[in-house]
Protein backbone atom coordinates (compact mmCIF):
# COMPACT_ATOMS: atom_id res chain seq x y z
CA UNK A 1 0.00 0.00 0.00
CA UNK A 2 1.13 3.47 -0.62
CA UNK A 3 2.58 5.43 2.23
CA UNK A 4 1.42 9.06 2.98
CA UNK A 5 4.01 11.88 2.65
CA UNK A 6 5.61 12.53 5.77
CA UNK A 7 6.93 15.55 7.30
CA UNK A 8 9.99 15.45 9.52
CA UNK A 9 11.67 17.74 12.00
CA UNK A 10 15.07 17.57 12.58
CA UNK A 11 16.73 18.86 15.68
CA UNK A 12 20.12 17.36 16.24
CA UNK A 13 22.85 17.87 18.98
CA UNK A 14 24.85 20.85 16.90
CA UNK A 15 27.97 18.68 16.15
CA UNK A 16 28.82 18.07 12.69
CA UNK A 17 29.60 14.29 14.12
CA UNK A 18 25.55 14.42 14.31
CA UNK A 19 23.81 17.34 12.03
CA UNK A 20 25.60 16.14 9.01
CA UNK A 21 24.65 12.69 9.35
CA UNK A 22 20.92 13.75 10.04
CA UNK A 23 21.18 15.88 6.79
CA UNK A 24 22.21 12.45 5.21
CA UNK A 25 18.84 10.54 6.07
CA UNK A 26 16.57 14.02 5.28
CA UNK A 27 18.44 13.57 1.94
CA UNK A 28 17.05 9.98 1.24
CA UNK A 29 13.94 10.98 2.72
CA UNK A 30 13.47 13.69 0.32
CA UNK A 31 14.28 11.99 -2.20
CA UNK A 32 11.82 9.45 -1.87
CA UNK A 33 9.15 12.61 -1.69
CA UNK A 34 8.83 13.70 2.15
CA UNK A 35 9.15 16.94 3.37
CA UNK A 36 11.85 18.17 6.32
CA UNK A 37 12.45 21.05 8.37
CA UNK A 38 16.14 21.40 9.41
CA UNK A 39 16.53 23.05 12.61
CA UNK A 40 20.67 24.31 13.38
CA UNK A 41 22.42 27.13 14.43
CA UNK A 42 23.26 30.00 12.15
CA UNK A 43 26.73 29.30 10.62
CA UNK A 44 26.31 25.57 10.60
CA UNK A 45 23.76 26.44 7.98
CA UNK A 46 26.62 27.61 5.23
CA UNK A 47 28.53 25.12 6.16
CA UNK A 48 25.75 22.40 5.55
CA UNK A 49 24.22 23.88 2.72
CA UNK A 50 26.08 21.91 -0.09
CA UNK A 51 25.05 18.74 1.39
CA UNK A 52 21.36 19.84 1.14
CA UNK A 53 20.60 17.77 -2.18
CA UNK A 54 17.09 18.42 -2.28
CA UNK A 55 16.44 22.33 -1.33
CA UNK A 56 12.53 22.06 -2.68
CA UNK A 57 11.82 19.80 0.15
CA UNK A 58 14.36 20.06 3.39
CA UNK A 59 14.68 23.78 4.68
CA UNK A 60 16.57 24.69 6.88
CA UNK A 61 15.29 26.93 9.72
CA UNK A 62 18.13 28.51 11.48
CA UNK A 63 18.18 29.12 15.14
CA UNK A 64 20.14 31.28 17.76
CA UNK A 65 22.19 29.93 20.49
CA UNK A 66 22.01 31.52 23.50
CA UNK A 67 25.07 32.78 25.50
CA UNK A 68 25.92 30.56 28.40
CA UNK A 69 28.23 31.05 30.86
CA UNK A 70 31.47 29.12 29.83
CA UNK A 71 30.91 28.65 26.38
CA UNK A 72 32.42 30.98 24.34
CA UNK A 73 31.27 34.17 22.65
CA UNK A 74 30.11 32.87 19.04
CA UNK A 75 30.66 29.61 19.89
CA UNK A 76 27.39 27.54 19.21
CA UNK A 77 28.86 23.96 17.46
CA UNK A 78 30.79 21.40 19.37
CA UNK A 79 32.84 21.27 16.22
CA UNK A 80 34.08 24.59 17.69
CA UNK A 81 34.60 23.96 21.63
CA UNK A 82 36.85 21.78 23.78
CA UNK A 83 35.08 18.34 24.36
CA UNK A 84 35.52 19.88 27.76
CA UNK A 85 32.92 22.49 26.89
CA UNK A 86 30.50 20.46 25.41
CA UNK A 87 28.60 20.53 28.59
CA UNK A 88 28.11 23.98 28.17
CA UNK A 89 26.29 23.93 24.71
CA UNK A 90 24.01 21.31 26.05
CA UNK A 91 23.41 23.86 28.57
CA UNK A 92 22.27 26.43 25.68
CA UNK A 93 20.37 24.25 23.64
CA UNK A 94 18.45 23.46 26.76
CA UNK A 95 17.54 27.16 26.71
CA UNK A 96 16.16 27.47 22.93
CA UNK A 97 13.23 24.96 24.20
CA UNK A 98 11.07 27.85 23.98
CA UNK A 99 12.47 28.22 20.46
CA UNK A 100 12.10 24.96 19.41
CA UNK A 101 8.61 24.91 20.74
CA UNK A 102 7.33 27.92 18.90
CA UNK A 103 8.85 26.91 15.45
CA UNK A 104 7.66 23.04 15.63
CA UNK A 105 4.36 24.21 16.52
CA UNK A 106 4.51 26.69 13.23
CA UNK A 107 5.57 23.71 11.39
CA UNK A 108 3.28 21.22 12.25
CA UNK A 109 5.30 18.10 11.24
CA UNK A 110 4.00 14.58 11.76
CA UNK A 111 7.75 13.66 13.48
CA UNK A 112 10.74 14.63 15.01
CA UNK A 113 13.71 13.20 15.41
CA UNK A 114 15.57 14.60 17.85
CA UNK A 115 18.92 12.98 20.01
CA UNK A 116 20.09 15.00 22.89
CA UNK A 117 17.18 17.20 23.43
CA UNK A 118 15.40 15.11 26.07
CA UNK A 119 12.82 17.51 26.09
CA UNK A 120 11.25 16.56 22.94
CA UNK A 121 8.68 14.06 23.53
CA UNK A 122 7.69 16.65 26.75
CA UNK A 123 6.70 19.23 23.58
CA UNK A 124 5.07 16.34 21.63
CA UNK A 125 2.28 15.46 24.19
CA UNK A 126 1.63 19.42 24.02
CA UNK A 127 1.58 20.01 20.44
CA UNK A 128 0.82 16.44 19.01
CA UNK A 129 3.53 14.71 16.66
CA UNK A 130 5.39 11.46 17.16
CA UNK A 131 8.93 11.70 18.28
CA UNK A 132 11.63 9.21 16.76
CA UNK A 133 15.04 9.46 19.67
CA UNK A 134 17.34 8.94 16.26
CA UNK A 135 21.30 8.10 17.33
CA UNK A 136 23.93 8.62 15.18
CA UNK A 137 26.68 6.97 17.56
CA UNK A 138 26.75 2.84 17.46
CA UNK A 139 24.65 0.57 18.80
CA UNK A 140 27.75 -0.91 21.17
CA UNK A 141 28.56 2.76 23.32
CA UNK A 142 24.56 3.49 23.86
CA UNK A 143 24.46 -0.32 24.90
CA UNK A 144 27.46 -0.13 27.14
CA UNK A 145 26.83 2.21 28.54
CA UNK A 146 23.65 4.09 28.41
CA UNK A 147 20.67 1.60 29.16
CA UNK A 148 18.80 0.91 32.19
CA UNK A 149 20.84 -1.78 33.59
CA UNK A 150 23.61 0.84 33.80
CA UNK A 151 21.55 2.72 36.04
CA UNK A 152 23.42 4.62 38.61
CA UNK A 153 23.06 4.52 42.36
CA UNK A 154 21.22 7.33 44.24
CA UNK A 155 24.92 9.67 44.35
CA UNK A 156 23.89 9.64 40.10
CA UNK A 157 27.74 7.92 39.73
CA UNK A 158 29.00 4.32 38.72
CA UNK A 159 32.58 3.44 39.65
CA UNK A 160 35.46 2.92 37.03
CA UNK A 161 35.65 -0.63 38.61
CA UNK A 162 31.76 -0.87 38.06
CA UNK A 163 32.29 0.54 34.61
CA UNK A 164 34.64 -1.91 33.41
CA UNK A 165 31.93 -4.83 33.78
CA UNK A 166 29.43 -4.28 30.88
CA UNK A 167 25.70 -4.27 31.84
CA UNK A 168 23.69 -7.91 32.70
CA UNK A 169 22.70 -9.01 29.47
CA UNK A 170 25.06 -7.32 27.21
CA UNK A 171 25.74 -9.62 24.15
CA UNK A 172 29.54 -8.82 22.89
CA UNK A 173 32.06 -10.32 24.55
CA UNK A 174 34.64 -8.18 21.84
CA UNK A 175 33.18 -5.01 21.70
CA UNK A 176 34.34 -4.12 25.21
CA UNK A 177 36.71 -1.75 27.18
CA UNK A 178 39.87 -2.80 28.56
CA UNK A 179 41.61 -1.97 31.86
CA UNK A 180 41.72 1.94 32.02
CA UNK A 181 39.60 2.70 30.17
CA UNK A 182 36.84 2.89 32.00
CA UNK A 183 37.57 6.36 32.28
CA UNK A 184 36.85 7.05 29.17
CA UNK A 185 33.22 6.61 29.74
CA UNK A 186 32.99 8.17 33.30
CA UNK A 187 32.04 11.96 31.81
CA UNK A 188 28.94 9.62 30.84
CA UNK A 189 27.63 9.87 35.16
CA UNK A 190 28.79 13.85 35.36
CA UNK A 191 26.60 16.87 34.71
CA UNK A 192 25.88 17.44 30.92
CA UNK A 193 23.73 20.67 30.83
CA UNK A 194 22.51 22.69 33.72
CA UNK A 195 21.62 19.59 36.40
CA UNK A 196 21.37 17.02 34.44
CA UNK A 197 23.93 13.93 33.81
CA UNK A 198 24.52 12.69 30.17
CA UNK A 199 23.24 9.42 31.41
CA UNK A 200 19.90 10.47 32.77
CA UNK A 201 19.75 12.91 29.29
CA UNK A 202 20.32 10.03 26.41
CA UNK A 203 18.06 7.59 28.63
CA UNK A 204 15.46 9.97 28.83
CA UNK A 205 15.40 10.98 25.30
CA UNK A 206 15.49 7.62 25.08
CA UNK A 207 12.75 6.62 26.78
CA UNK A 208 9.82 9.15 26.31
CA UNK A 209 10.20 8.62 22.54
CA UNK A 210 7.43 6.88 20.43
CA UNK A 211 10.61 4.90 18.73
CA UNK A 212 14.53 4.31 19.04
CA UNK A 213 16.08 4.79 15.97
CA UNK A 214 19.74 4.28 15.35
CA UNK A 215 22.34 4.67 12.26
CA UNK A 216 23.63 1.21 12.35
CA UNK A 217 22.47 -2.51 10.71
CA UNK A 218 21.58 -5.40 12.19
CA UNK A 219 24.77 -7.04 9.47
CA UNK A 220 27.49 -5.34 12.03
CA UNK A 221 25.15 -4.54 15.08
CA UNK A 222 22.08 -6.97 15.65
CA UNK A 223 22.54 -8.17 18.59
CA UNK A 224 23.22 -4.92 20.21
CA UNK A 225 20.37 -3.68 18.55
CA UNK A 226 18.14 -6.45 20.21
CA UNK A 227 19.55 -5.53 23.40
CA UNK A 228 18.73 -2.03 23.75
CA UNK A 229 15.01 -2.51 21.89
CA UNK A 230 14.51 -4.89 25.00
CA UNK A 231 15.98 -2.96 27.25
CA UNK A 232 14.02 0.41 26.67
CA UNK A 233 10.90 -1.87 25.43
CA UNK A 234 10.49 0.32 22.43
CA UNK A 235 10.27 -0.29 18.72
CA UNK A 236 13.80 -0.55 17.26
CA UNK A 237 14.28 1.26 13.36
CA UNK A 238 17.52 0.71 11.91
CA UNK A 239 18.31 3.18 9.19
CA UNK A 240 21.41 1.37 7.57
CA UNK A 241 24.87 3.47 7.61
CA UNK A 242 22.92 6.31 5.35
CA UNK A 243 26.27 7.66 3.30
CA UNK A 244 25.77 9.66 0.31
CA UNK A 245 26.67 8.75 -3.30
CA UNK A 246 30.22 10.39 -3.76
CA UNK A 247 29.66 14.06 -4.56
CA UNK A 248 30.56 15.52 -8.05
CA UNK A 249 32.90 18.02 -6.43
CA UNK A 250 36.16 17.78 -7.58
CA UNK A 251 38.69 17.44 -4.64
CA UNK A 252 40.12 20.76 -3.94
CA UNK A 253 42.63 21.39 -6.80
CA UNK A 254 46.18 21.37 -3.90
CA UNK A 255 44.77 17.89 -2.73
CA UNK A 256 44.50 16.38 -5.84
CA UNK A 257 47.75 17.34 -7.19
CA UNK A 258 49.37 16.37 -4.14
CA UNK A 259 48.19 12.77 -4.31
CA UNK A 260 48.09 12.68 -8.38
CA UNK A 261 51.75 12.76 -7.78
CA UNK A 262 52.27 8.73 -5.49
CA UNK A 263 51.54 5.67 -6.92
CA UNK A 264 48.02 3.94 -6.57
CA UNK A 265 47.41 2.77 -2.74
CA UNK A 266 50.86 4.38 -1.35
CA UNK A 267 49.58 7.07 0.84
CA UNK A 268 48.66 7.72 4.97
CA UNK A 269 45.93 9.89 4.91
CA UNK A 270 45.00 10.89 8.91
CA UNK A 271 42.27 12.66 10.33
CA UNK A 272 39.93 12.52 13.66
CA UNK A 273 36.96 14.30 12.76
CA UNK A 274 34.99 17.67 14.15
CA UNK A 275 35.89 17.66 17.80
CA UNK A 276 39.21 16.21 18.55
CA UNK A 277 42.30 18.48 19.62
CA UNK A 278 45.60 16.49 20.37
CA UNK A 279 48.02 17.57 23.22
CA UNK A 280 51.10 18.85 21.92
CA UNK A 281 53.29 16.13 22.87
CA UNK A 282 50.90 13.74 21.39
CA UNK A 283 50.63 15.30 18.01
CA UNK A 284 54.27 15.63 17.49
CA UNK A 285 54.37 12.02 18.28
CA UNK A 286 51.50 11.45 15.88
CA UNK A 287 53.29 13.71 12.79
CA UNK A 288 56.87 11.86 14.02
CA UNK A 289 55.16 8.34 13.80
CA UNK A 290 53.96 8.97 10.06
CA UNK A 291 57.67 10.13 9.12
CA UNK A 292 58.95 7.59 10.60
CA UNK A 293 56.78 5.05 7.90
CA UNK A 294 59.01 6.54 4.78
CA UNK A 295 55.17 6.50 3.18
CA UNK A 296 53.86 9.54 1.58
CA UNK A 297 50.68 11.50 3.93
CA UNK A 298 48.72 13.56 4.11
CA UNK A 299 47.16 14.78 7.38
CA UNK A 300 44.14 17.15 8.24
CA UNK A 301 44.10 17.68 12.56
CA UNK A 302 43.15 20.56 14.20
CA UNK A 303 45.80 22.41 15.69
CA UNK A 304 46.88 21.10 19.22
CA UNK A 305 46.09 22.50 22.41
CA UNK A 306 47.95 26.23 23.38
CA UNK A 307 48.78 26.35 19.70
CA UNK A 308 47.04 28.85 16.80
CA UNK A 309 48.65 27.27 14.06
CA UNK A 310 49.76 23.58 12.76
CA UNK A 311 53.15 25.69 12.14
CA UNK A 312 53.81 25.93 16.03
CA UNK A 313 52.85 22.63 16.70
CA UNK A 314 55.65 21.35 14.35
CA UNK A 315 58.41 19.56 15.64
CA UNK A 316 61.72 20.80 14.97
CA UNK A 317 63.10 20.53 11.22
CA UNK A 318 60.47 18.19 10.33
CA UNK A 319 58.77 20.53 7.72
CA UNK A 320 62.15 20.68 5.38
CA UNK A 321 62.66 17.00 6.52
CA UNK A 322 59.05 15.52 5.03
CA UNK A 323 58.79 18.22 2.08
CA UNK A 324 57.40 17.02 -1.00
CA UNK A 325 56.26 13.48 0.59
CA UNK A 326 54.26 15.19 3.26
CA UNK A 327 51.61 17.55 4.61
CA UNK A 328 50.12 18.79 7.93
CA UNK A 329 47.16 20.41 7.45
CA UNK A 330 45.57 22.68 10.27
CA UNK A 331 42.01 22.21 9.17
CA UNK A 332 39.20 19.94 7.83
CA UNK A 333 39.55 18.64 4.34
CA UNK A 334 36.94 16.68 2.14
CA UNK A 335 37.20 13.41 3.56
CA UNK A 336 34.86 11.16 1.28
CA UNK A 337 36.55 12.53 -1.62
CA UNK A 338 40.64 11.59 -0.23
CA UNK A 339 39.25 8.49 1.04
CA UNK A 340 37.90 7.24 -2.84
CA UNK A 341 41.75 8.78 -4.03
CA UNK A 342 43.42 5.76 -5.88
CA UNK A 343 46.71 6.97 -4.45
CA UNK A 344 45.35 6.35 -0.48
CA UNK A 345 46.47 3.09 1.08
CA UNK A 346 45.42 3.81 4.60
CA UNK A 347 43.58 5.88 6.91
CA UNK A 348 44.83 7.10 10.04
CA UNK A 349 41.00 7.37 11.62
CA UNK A 350 39.89 8.39 15.66
CA UNK A 351 37.27 6.12 14.33
CA UNK A 352 33.44 8.43 15.01
CA UNK A 353 30.88 6.60 13.61
CA UNK A 354 30.83 8.64 10.63
CA UNK A 355 34.47 7.54 9.79
CA UNK A 356 33.56 4.03 10.34
CA UNK A 357 31.24 3.71 7.62
CA UNK A 358 33.23 6.15 5.40
CA UNK A 359 36.56 3.70 5.93
CA UNK A 360 34.38 0.52 5.61
CA UNK A 361 33.35 1.42 2.72
CA UNK A 362 36.66 2.65 1.09
CA UNK A 363 39.46 0.30 -0.38
CA UNK A 364 41.83 2.19 2.39
CA UNK A 365 43.75 -0.12 4.72
CA UNK A 366 42.52 1.16 8.32
CA UNK A 367 44.59 2.34 11.59
CA UNK A 368 42.89 3.41 14.82
CA UNK A 369 43.33 5.95 17.09
CA UNK A 370 40.18 6.39 19.41
CA UNK A 371 39.86 9.24 21.67
CA UNK A 372 36.56 9.46 23.08
CA UNK A 373 34.59 6.30 24.28
CA UNK A 374 32.28 5.62 21.62
CA UNK A 375 35.17 6.00 19.15
CA UNK A 376 36.91 2.85 21.65
CA UNK A 377 33.66 0.79 21.32
CA UNK A 378 33.96 1.57 17.45
CA UNK A 379 37.49 0.64 17.15
CA UNK A 380 36.97 -2.94 19.05
CA UNK A 381 34.35 -3.33 16.55
CA UNK A 382 36.12 -3.11 13.33
CA UNK A 383 39.40 -4.68 14.91
CA UNK A 384 38.20 -7.44 17.15
CA UNK A 385 34.62 -8.51 15.97
CA UNK A 386 35.06 -7.74 12.33
CA UNK A 387 39.21 -8.03 12.04
CA UNK A 388 39.01 -5.40 9.30
CA UNK A 389 41.26 -2.99 10.90
CA UNK A 390 44.52 -2.54 13.43
CA UNK A 391 44.59 -0.67 16.64
CA UNK A 392 47.35 1.78 17.75
CA UNK A 393 48.82 0.40 20.91
CA UNK A 394 49.08 2.98 23.69
CA UNK A 395 50.21 3.02 27.15
CA UNK A 396 47.81 2.53 30.67
CA UNK A 397 47.55 6.54 29.92
CA UNK A 398 46.09 6.10 26.61
CA UNK A 399 49.67 7.57 25.22
CA UNK A 400 51.12 6.26 22.05
CA UNK A 401 54.90 7.09 20.77
CA UNK A 402 55.89 7.49 17.28
CA UNK A 403 57.05 3.92 17.47
CA UNK A 404 53.84 2.41 17.80
CA UNK A 405 51.83 4.21 15.38
CA UNK A 406 54.36 3.94 12.62
CA UNK A 407 54.22 -0.34 13.80
CA UNK A 408 50.54 0.22 13.40
CA UNK A 409 50.78 1.52 9.83
CA UNK A 410 53.54 -0.83 8.48
CA UNK A 411 51.68 -4.19 10.14
CA UNK A 412 48.98 -3.16 7.55
CA UNK A 413 51.15 -1.14 4.59
CA UNK A 414 53.97 -3.62 4.29
CA UNK A 415 53.24 -6.00 1.48
CA UNK A 416 54.01 -8.84 2.77
CA UNK A 417 52.30 -8.65 6.10
CA UNK A 418 49.96 -11.40 7.30
CA UNK A 419 47.96 -9.14 9.11
CA UNK A 420 47.70 -6.99 6.53
CA UNK A 421 46.53 -9.51 3.85
CA UNK A 422 44.01 -10.49 6.32
CA UNK A 423 42.25 -6.91 7.37
CA UNK A 424 42.72 -6.18 3.52
CA UNK A 425 40.33 -9.83 2.92
CA UNK A 426 37.90 -9.00 5.43
CA UNK A 427 37.39 -5.54 4.67
CA UNK A 428 37.09 -5.81 1.57
CA UNK A 429 34.03 -8.98 1.86
CA UNK A 430 32.17 -6.03 4.06
CA UNK A 431 32.65 -3.30 1.57
CA UNK A 432 31.00 -5.99 -0.89
CA UNK A 433 28.35 -6.22 1.50
CA UNK A 434 28.02 -2.74 2.43
CA UNK A 435 28.60 -0.98 -1.06
CA UNK A 436 25.56 -3.31 -2.60
CA UNK A 437 23.33 -0.98 -4.34
CA UNK A 438 20.07 -2.60 -3.00
CA UNK A 439 21.80 -2.56 1.09
CA UNK A 440 20.76 0.97 2.03
CA UNK A 441 17.64 1.09 -0.03
CA UNK A 442 16.43 -1.75 1.73
CA UNK A 443 17.27 -0.26 4.90
CA UNK A 444 15.51 3.14 3.94
CA UNK A 445 12.57 1.58 2.77
CA UNK A 446 11.95 -0.79 5.68
CA UNK A 447 12.53 2.56 8.24
CA UNK A 448 10.16 4.21 6.26
CA UNK A 449 7.17 1.86 6.12
CA UNK A 450 8.32 1.73 10.07
CA UNK A 451 7.39 5.39 10.21
CA UNK A 452 4.28 5.34 8.68
CA UNK A 453 3.00 2.37 11.17
CA UNK A 454 4.10 4.78 13.95
CA UNK A 455 2.21 7.81 12.62
CA UNK A 456 -0.90 5.45 12.36
CA UNK A 457 -0.86 4.17 15.85
O1 LIG B 1 38.92 16.79 7.59
C1 LIG B 1 37.83 16.25 7.72
C2 LIG B 1 37.46 15.48 8.85
C3 LIG B 1 36.21 14.91 8.90
N1 LIG B 1 35.34 15.10 7.88
C4 LIG B 1 33.99 14.51 7.93
O2 LIG B 1 33.41 14.80 9.18
C5 LIG B 1 32.69 13.66 9.63
C6 LIG B 1 33.24 13.33 11.01
O3 LIG B 1 32.34 12.54 11.68
P1 LIG B 1 32.77 11.44 12.73
O4 LIG B 1 31.52 10.81 13.22
O5 LIG B 1 33.78 10.55 12.15
O6 LIG B 1 33.55 12.22 13.83
P2 LIG B 1 33.31 13.46 14.82
O7 LIG B 1 34.42 13.30 15.78
O8 LIG B 1 33.21 14.71 14.07
O9 LIG B 1 31.89 13.07 15.50
C7 LIG B 1 31.31 13.13 16.76
O10 LIG B 1 30.06 12.46 16.56
C8 LIG B 1 30.13 11.07 16.26
C9 LIG B 1 30.87 10.33 17.36
O11 LIG B 1 31.06 8.96 17.01
C10 LIG B 1 32.21 10.96 17.62
O12 LIG B 1 32.78 10.33 18.76
C11 LIG B 1 32.06 12.43 17.91
O13 LIG B 1 33.33 13.03 18.13
C12 LIG B 1 32.89 12.54 8.62
O14 LIG B 1 31.76 12.44 7.80
C13 LIG B 1 34.07 13.01 7.80
O15 LIG B 1 34.03 12.65 6.44
C14 LIG B 1 35.68 15.82 6.77
O16 LIG B 1 34.90 15.94 5.83
N2 LIG B 1 36.92 16.37 6.74
O1 LIG C 1 31.72 8.55 24.39
C1 LIG C 1 30.65 7.89 24.45
C2 LIG C 1 30.62 6.62 25.01
C3 LIG C 1 29.43 5.91 25.07
O2 LIG C 1 29.41 4.66 25.61
C4 LIG C 1 28.25 6.43 24.57
C5 LIG C 1 28.27 7.69 23.99
O3 LIG C 1 27.13 8.19 23.47
C6 LIG C 1 27.08 9.39 22.89
C7 LIG C 1 25.74 9.79 22.46
C8 LIG C 1 25.42 11.07 22.05
C9 LIG C 1 24.14 11.40 21.70
C10 LIG C 1 23.15 10.44 21.74
O4 LIG C 1 21.87 10.74 21.41
C11 LIG C 1 23.43 9.16 22.14
C12 LIG C 1 24.71 8.85 22.50
C13 LIG C 1 28.26 10.12 22.75
O5 LIG C 1 28.18 11.30 22.10
C14 LIG C 1 29.25 12.20 22.05
O6 LIG C 1 29.29 12.84 23.27
C15 LIG C 1 30.26 13.87 23.36
C16 LIG C 1 30.17 14.45 24.76
O7 LIG C 1 31.11 15.40 24.97
C17 LIG C 1 29.98 14.93 22.30
O8 LIG C 1 30.99 15.91 22.34
C18 LIG C 1 29.97 14.29 20.90
O9 LIG C 1 29.60 15.25 19.91
C19 LIG C 1 28.97 13.15 20.89
O10 LIG C 1 29.06 12.46 19.65
C20 LIG C 1 29.45 9.66 23.27
C21 LIG C 1 29.47 8.43 23.90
Amino acid sequence: MAQSKLHIAMFPWFAFGHMTPFLHLSNELAQRGHQISFLLPKKAQIQLQNANLHPNLITFYALSVPHVEGLPPGADTASEIPIFLTSRLAAAMDLMRDQVKDKIHQLKPDFVFYDSAHWIPELASEIGFKTVCYNVVSAASIAIALVPARKPGKDRSVSDEELMEPPAGYPSSSVVLRKHEARSLSFIFTEFGDGITFYERVTTAMRNCDAVSIRTCRELEGPLCDYIGNQYGKPMLLTGPVLPEPTKAPLEHRWAEFLNSFEPGTVVFCAFGSQIILEKKQFQELVLGLELTCLPFLVALKPPFGCTTIEDALPEGFEERIRGRGIVHGGMVQQPLILNHTSIGCFVSHCGFGSMWESLMSACQIVLVPHLGDQILNTRLLAEELKTAVEVERDENGWFTKEDLCKGIKSVMDKDSKIGCWVKENHAKWKETLTDPSFMKNYIENFLSNLDEIRKN
